[in-house]
């Protein structure tokens, strides 16, 4: 056995595992209840990954507390896998604060994005943006998400629109995951609004054969890596047959399909994305029956941004009918410029009370399903031998009280965990 491991996290009330079979994902019977040990302790060896899970007594038989180059007794709370946010749009310029109120006011978001705002308005900010503001903003943003518990999140481009613009948002992104312990999966999303000027053929055309093929050519070089491809599959956006063309595109370079569809109409996206084997579809708010039942076969994971409904009053996505169905189902916080929340707690919360998920599936949904929606459950999303030493230590000995206290998580989160490496210690916290 090896003498120097990076860190023991001792005697905790509760270990939550969420699954402890290698599970990619879990669907149907596999919520009811999730994975956990009462009193239980984690070892996370000195290259990050979680060496050992499991009754304190045992742990502690087998591994001398000297080996460790640091403890934490964590007796009295509760240990669980840091959060996945599967959805978010961290980098930009300019808020919109001003369209809040538009929107409080009545209007809807099609509304402001017709009359040249929403996402129009963010690419204008974007594009005049230095990379060295885009990374200041995106690493403040990235740190906050941390502090609330993320410990891998998805970041998408986007905002640029053009070459130019969407190569430097790839390289922000890179550079984020380059400086700061958070993992990142990031997504060209060059097709996220068709830009002011062209039409939806000619954008396609631009991406098909301008951005795709630099893209690929720079990913080849290995200057740059992106993980997914994503467009904005909608009504006055990209129709199905342009989205469904970006995405084999992308498909065709190794990037994996996780995009936006059936969110403000019915557009047969999912039934798409399934055809397509699609790794994951976002929104959904308006997705038929027959586009769950693609999904569930499909395996493609559905992730469910709860903030979107509630800030632009939408209709709640059928989170009940997907779970029934054996849909994986994911969340996300949509952090952007229209929704901007950074902590999956509170999505969490908002899953449960109005997409009526329970607090399990709230959870799986917020870490091995979310980690599935990505391409990582087997290195993240659970605590399990040999998956990264990504954690959370509550000040509480019961896990739900993270989605339960709404808006708590800043009193209730003691450490972040990255590979081992505490990342964020909240030592001011009393009692509870
Ligand atoms: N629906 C499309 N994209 C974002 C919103 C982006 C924006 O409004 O800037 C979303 O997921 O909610
Ligand atoms: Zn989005």
């Amino acid at each position: 056995m090896s003498y120097s491991n990076r860190l023991l996290v001792k005697n905790a009330q509760q270990v939550v595992l969420i699954c402890n079979k290698g599970e990619k994902y879990l669907r149907n019977d596999g919520l009811h209840s999730l994975c956990v040990i009462e009193n239980g302790s984690v070892v996370i060896g000195s290259d990050g990954l979680i060496k050992a899970v499991g009754p304190a007594d045992t742990i502690k038989a087998q591994y001398p507390e000297a080996s460790f180059d640091k403890v934490i007794d964590a007796t009295g709370m509760c240990v669980l896998p840091g959060l996945v946010d599967a959805h978010t749009h961290p980098v930009w310029a300019g808020d919109r604060v001003h369209e809040f109120a538009m929107k409080l006011a009545g209007a809807t978001y099609m509304d402001v994005h017709r009359a040249g705002g929403g996402i129009h308005f963010t690419v204008e900010h974007t594009r005049a943006a230095k990379a060295s503001e885009l990374l200041s903003s995106l690493s403040s943003r990235l740190v906050r998400m941390q502090r609330a518990g993320t410990t891998l999140v998805e970041c998408k481009s986007g905002y640029g629109l053009d070459l130019q613009t969407e190569v430097k948002m790839l390289e922000v992104i890179e550079e984020a995951r380059r400086t700061l312990p958070i993992n990142i999966s990031s997504t060209y999303c060059g097709a996220h609004a068709v830009p002011k000027g062209k039409t939806v053929a000619e954008a396609t055309e631009d991406i098909l054969q301008v951005q795709l093929p630099r893209l690929r050519e720079r990913i080849s070089a290995g200057t740059l890596r992106v993980d997914n491809i994503d467009v904005f599959c909608e009504q006055g956006v990209f129709d199905l047959s342009s989205s469904r063309s970006i995405l084999q595109a992308g498909k065709d370079m190794g990037l994996n399909i996780n995009f936006h569809g059936d969110e403000l109409h019915p557009m047969n996206s999912a039934q798409m994305g399934a055809e397509l084997g699609a790794l994951a579809i976002s929104h959904l708010e308006e997705v038929t029956d027959e586009g769950i039942a693609a999904m569930a076969k499909a395996k493609t994971a559905a992730v469910l941004l709860p903030t979107t409904a509630y800030i632009l009053r939408l209709p709640q996505p059928r989170a009940r009918d997907m779970l029934d169905a054996g849909v994986i189902v994911a969340l996300g916080s949509d952090f952007n410029p229209n929704a901007y929340c950074c902590s999956m707690p509170i999505v969490m919360h908002l899953a449960c009370v109005n997409m009526r998920m329970s607090m399990p599936e709230a959870l799986a949904a917020a870490t091995i399903n979310a980690a599935y929606a990505l391409g990582c459950s087997h290195t993240h999303g659970s605590l399990e031998v040999n998956k990264h030493g990504d954690l959370l230590v509550l000040n509480t000995t019961r896990w739900e009280h993270l989605i339960y206290q709404l808006g708590g998580h800043q009193e209730l989160i003691r450490y972040v965990i990255i590979k081992g490496n505490i990342i964020y210690d909240n030592d001011k916290i009393t009692t509870l």
